[in-house]
């Protein structure tokens, strides 16, 4: 069976080209474009700064030789890949699956070019079958699950595989809304960065510039 994360990692990777300053995504998508990433690194002397967008990705990174600069040590991203869990024919998306949401925005803000790396299950005609990740101060948390609960966000606090509060690398509380579909993402985006205690949302909108989609065992790129 073709490995669709793989192949557009893969593919991702033939984007990045010498001394550029490179974001680097998070997740299990992302992960095959930093090991081909670092492939090229070591096989062409291909010369980059990385960008990690996690410190689950910084250690891979690490791991793997590429050069670590934070988001604050570099006047500007030349190129952030990253993957995504949902994103629509706008190329608007949802991102957070995996907790890092919050750095993840702020490189991508920073960044001249973006592009999203999915399997064929993450393209999507309307956002919000996948649950959308809200990141929160731990303090009013309770205040912001109730607040949900009574507009029918139907939220849930993200737990880890111990039961406890999951923690972000910014060691904040993840809610996750069960949206079941999100008709004006505009207007909920500004609702919920308006709200105290919400420190960023998994809304991710007009960020990615394309994305690579593995469909019917090839790549596609879909650009704005
Ligand atoms: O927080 C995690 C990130 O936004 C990921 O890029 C996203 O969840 C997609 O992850 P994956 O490639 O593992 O499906």
């Amino acid at each position: 069976m073709v490995n669709e994360k793989k192949m557009v990692g893969e593919r991702a990777a033939e984007f990045v080209s010498d001394g550029m300053v490179v974001g680097l995504g998070t997740g299990s998508t992302a992960y095959y474009f930093v090991m081909a990433l670092a492939k090229r690194i070591s096989e062409e002397g291909l010369k980059i700064s990385g960008v990690p967008t996690s410190l689950e990705t910084a250690r891979l990174a690490e791991k793997n030789g590429i050069k670590m600069y934070s988001v604050d040590e570099v006047d500007g991203v030349d190129l952030t890949i990253d993957g995504a869990d949902e994103f629509d024919p706008q190329l608007n998306g949802i991102k957070g699956g995996g907790g890092a949401l919050l750095i993840e925005k702020i490189i991508a803000s920073n960044s001249k070019e973006v592009i999203w790396i999915a399997d064929h299950s993450k393209e999507v005609s309307q956002l919000g079958s996948f649950p959308l990740p809200v990141e929160v101060i731990r303090e009013g948390s309770k205040h912001l699950l109730a607040y949900f609960t009574d507009k029918g966000y139907q939220p849930t606090l993200r737990v880890n595989d111990e039961g406890e509060p999951y923690l972000t690398d910014n060691e904040h509380y993840i809610i996750d809304l069960h949206l079941e579909g999100i008709t004006d993402a505009q207007a909920l985006s500004e609702e919920l960065i308006h709200l105290v205690g919400v420190v960023e949302h998994g809304l991710f909108l007009d960020i990615a510039d394309k994305v690579i989609l593995a469909k019917d065992g090839n790549c596609q790129i879909i650009e704005k």
